[in-house]
């Protein structure tokens, strides 16, 4: 890395800026949403309503998946992003309804695979770096 171009390195810097204020949107608009959805993880205990709800994640993910679209994001992608945040969230639901969390505060220690085993690229967010750029 040290021998490369110095404009090219600031604009290397200037991108990484932008993708680290971006990511880190992305865990505040992620923490947000899950005050929300513990909030109704909460609610639906409280009146015996199922932690999932399969007709309003079909309107979601049809919302999100135009959405993408007309954003030049890939839909399926969008579609498996959802996905991966609604299944975490219903779990949180099911901790809730069966009284191992009853006011949602646990969830930050909900343990989830973050390993990236499934990731097609052979990458993995397990601490493993392989690239020495890094
Ligand atoms: C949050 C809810 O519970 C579940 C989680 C959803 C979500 O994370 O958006 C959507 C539907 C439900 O399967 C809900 O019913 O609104």
């Amino acid at each position: 890395m040290s021998d490369i171009d110095e404009s090219v390195q600031a604009e290397l810097t200037r991108l990484r800026e932008s993708i680290d204020n971006i990511d880190a949107a992305v865990v505040h608009m992620l923490a947000e949403r899950f005050k929300c959805t513990q909030q109704v993880g909460v609610l639906k205990a409280k009146h015996q309503l199922p932690p999932a709800d399969p007709a309003r994640e079909a309107r979601q993910i049809a919302r999100l998946r135009q959405l993408a679209g007309s954003a030049k994001l890939d839909p399926a992608f969008a579609e498996k992003l959802l996905n991966f945040i609604i299944a975490e969230v219903i779990r949180h639901h099911e901790t809730i309804a069966d009284g191992t969390d009853p006011d949602g505060t646990a969830a930050a220690s909900v343990n989830t695979d973050v390993t990236g085993a499934d990731r097609t690229d052979g990458a993995g967010t397990d601490g493993t770096v392989t690239d020495g750029a890094r």
